[in-house]
């Protein structure tokens, strides 16, 4: 880590975890202790599960976040949650954005700002996602792709406190292929900059995420890089050890 910006390791659990998950959240808050000198540590379970965990995890070094939300803050969306409902329950932080909800519901770029707008009215912190293709990476489009999603989804206002950036290469999420760590830092300086260009001296403290089969035997190489804040992990936040693994290499 060669930033001095405190990096955050963000579990996202997607549609995995029941209530006998517990058990692991539980091994997760025991031994968050020793890692979280290094990073802030932020575990995002099904919505099933949010409020049992921030419960859980009350005074402890491990918050609570959830991994979509409506717009709206209430109304008749039937099945939608809203950042205020997960407010309530104790998240801190929402991830929006997701290329899985790209993918598997259409959101496009506008829905997602609207949605990180929809985090801020909550009073919490939106993890915005962004990332291409393997096909628009096989075509140099990378850091165009990059640059569209992040004017389309990141609403005027953004700071360090109220906006995390998660940068995920879809064709490494979940395939234990990773680019390499001059590729990420090729990506994560092209994203620093666009967000500098926007939002002046602030865009140098939001906090930059790599997200993509992050794993223990992988994160510090990858969290040494250059404009690497921390990192969005998927499988392998399900395990506690793994977890607290990858946190410990920051
Ligand atoms: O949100 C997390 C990412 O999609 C990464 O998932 P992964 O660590 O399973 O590749």
């Amino acid at each position: 880590m060669t930033d001095a910006i405190r990096p955050l390791i963000a579990g996202n659990w997607k549609m995995n975890g029941l209530k006998s998950s517990f058990a692991e959240f539980e091994a997760m808050l025991a031994g968050a202790g020793d890692v979280a000198a290094k990073a802030d540590l932020l575990v995002c379970p099904p919505a099933t599960l949010v409020g049992a965990f921030a419960d859980k995890a009350r005074g402890s070094k491990v918050a609570v976040g959830a991994q979509d939300c409506h717009p709206k803050a209430s109304g008749a969306h039937t099945g939608d949650l809203s950042a205020e409902m997960f407010k309530d329950l104790g998240a801190v932080a929402i991830i929006v954005g997701h290329s899985e909800r790209r993918a598997d519901h259409g959101e496009t770029d506008a829905l997602i700002r609207q949605k990180a707008e929809a985090v801020w009215r909550a009073g919490l912190t939106a993890i915005v996602c962004i990332g291409e293709t393997r096909e628009q990476r096989d075509a140099g489009k990378t850091l165009d792709v990059c640059g569209t999603q992040l004017k389309g989804s990141l609403p005027d206002g953004s700071t360090a406190a109220n906006l995390v950036v998660a940068y995920e290469p879809v064709w490494a999420i979940g395939t234990g292929l990773t680019p390499t760590a001059k590729d990420v830092e090729e990506v994560h300086r092209f994203i620093r900059g666009q967000l500098t260009d926007r939002f002046k001296a602030e865009g140098n403290k939001i906090r930059i995420l790599y997200g993509g089969s992050v794993k223990p035997s992988n994160a510090a190489e990858l969290m040494a890089v250059a404009n690497v804040n921390g990192a969005l992990v998927g499988g392998a936040s399900l395990k506690a050890s793994d977890f607290l693994a990858i946190a410990a290499g920051c």
